[in-house]
């Protein structure tokens, strides 16, 4: 008890972070990247990005000749397809982003969950389906990723965690946006937001003006129910509510745009 007022009271005096997560969509498209890192930069505050990148995997795994399988989203990764998500997400991408943000005066550093130790997980044991080597986050150093915030570094994670037995893992990049916020909500008040070429969370996916401006628990599991919430969005609102169970403060869904554009309306999570 005493430990927890210790670390509550340290929260309160310091520390607020925001933890945003930029999907694949945005990241293809390199203007909208741009504006986006350009955005992130001038974020006020301590920051964490976490990126995804699965379009961009998937293309260059077709053209090696190795054909993506998804299944409900998540990505079957067999030995072959590793190797490319590891180039594409911890290196192409990764490095794209970060010198882009150096570029913008951001002081980046690009991290798998290899790096520091950041992300342990363990592969997903063989149930109906075989997906290879996609991990389950087990922890997350918010330690580590706090003393890199210190000396005024900004984490930019792609969507690789470890083993620690020397195995990198395909990690979905919600899940890991989720958990490095829950991990820092330890000793940050911790704001998630997750940012993609859509205005929010939708009540008609083909009309930008249809955003949900507000969705807790109720809404949520309503909206499943009409099958207004599908596809990817059933995961990431997944990620959401856990992170919401888990400490983190504010949970946003919403465009790219939204940190420069003041009338951009996006989605609240509440629980
Ligand atoms: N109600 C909804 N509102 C917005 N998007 C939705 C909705 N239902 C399903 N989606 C789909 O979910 C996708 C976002 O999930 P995903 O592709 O996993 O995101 P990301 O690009 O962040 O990885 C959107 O591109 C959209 O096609
Ligand atoms: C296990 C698993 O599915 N990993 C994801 C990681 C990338 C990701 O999440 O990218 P987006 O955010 O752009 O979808 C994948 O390989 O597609």
């Amino acid at each position: 008890m005493k430990t927890d007022n210790k670390k509550d009271s340290y929260r309160r005096r310091n520390n607020k972070i925001n933890v945003i997560k930029i999907g694949g969509n945005v990241i293809e498209d390199e203007a909208k990247l741009t504006a986006f890192l350009k955005d992130f930069a001038a974020i006020d505050g301590q920051k964490v990005l976490v990126h995804g990148g699965g379009k961009l995997a998937t293309l260059l795994a077709e053209k090696l000749g190795i054909p993506a399988k998804m299944h409900q989203g998540r990505r079957i990764t067999d030995a072959q397809t590793l190797e490319v998500i590891t180039m594409v997400y911890g290196g192409l991408t990764n490095k794209n982003i970060v010198a882009k943000l150096q570029g913008f005066g951001c002081n980046a550093v690009g991290l798998s969950g290899a790096d520091a130790n950041t992300i342990v997980a363990h592969k997903r044991p063989v149930r109906a389906i075989d997906y290879g080597f996609a991990g389950d986050i087990d922890h997350v150093d918010g330690f580590n990723i706090k003393k890199l915030l210190e000396i005024g570094l900004t984490p930019v994670f792609c969507a690789i965690s470890h083993d620690k037995n020397g195995q990198l893992l395909n990690t979905n990049a919600d899940t890991i946006a989720a958990e490095v916020a829950i991990a820092l909500s330890e000793f940050f008040d911790t704001t998630l937001y997750y940012c993609f070429e859509k205005n929010g969370v939708l009540r008609n996916v083909e009309d930008e003006n249809s955003v949900i401006e507000k969705i807790d628990k109720t809404a949520y599991n309503e909206l499943k129910r009409e099958g207004i919430i599908a596809d990817g969005m059933l995961p990431k609102m997944h990620n959401c509510f856990h992170a919401l169970d888990n400490k983190v403060v504010k949970v946003c869904i919403g465009n790219a745009t939204m940190f420069t554009n003041n009338r951009q309306l996006f989605t609240t999570l509440t629980l």
